[in-house]
């Protein structure tokens, strides 16, 4: 995806965190810039379904990016429950989702000495930081 397009999307997410609507979702390609590339020195935290990195936009505003791909025990069912549990949420004590992503993902694996196409779902939550 080009990148303008990713800036526009950034652009979209920081009005919708002001307007206080629904999280927005928000492409693989854009989680993966504002992590700088899932960078070890981004994480924040881990639990028990995934990494917590932050994510930095261009102009340095800051959100924690939960992603829970790769995670065993993390199915499709139990991410779309998660989501719609805290979707609604609104409490100043607790954070905010602010953008979802839910996307499969191509990458380049070796399968009996082959170089193959496999498909990978990203899956992560966005909140506030
Ligand atoms: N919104 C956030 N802003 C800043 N840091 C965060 C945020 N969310 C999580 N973290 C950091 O990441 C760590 C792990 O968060 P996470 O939500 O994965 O924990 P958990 O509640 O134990 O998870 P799980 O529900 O998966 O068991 C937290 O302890 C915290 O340090």
């Amino acid at each position: 995806m080009p990148d303008l397009s990713i800036c526009g999307m950034e652009a979209k997410l920081l009005e919708q965190r002001t307007s206080g609507s629904e999280p927005s979702k928000l492409p693989y390609q854009l989680i993966r810039k504002i992590t700088n590339d899932f960078d070890k020195g981004r994480i924040l935290g881990s639990g028990g379904f995934g990494t917590v990195y932050k994510g930095v936009y261009e102009d340095g505003r800051e959100i924690a990016v939960k992603v829970l791909h790769n995670i065993s025990g993390v199915d499709d069912k139990e991410f779309h429950k998660e989501f719609d549990n805290l979707r609604g949420l609104k409490h100043p004590n607790i954070v905010e989702l602010v953008g979802f992503c839910h996307e499969w993902e191509k990458e380049l694996a070796v399968f009996e000495g082959k170089q193959v196409t496999a498909e990978r779902l990203c899956m992560a939550l966005c909140f506030e930081y």
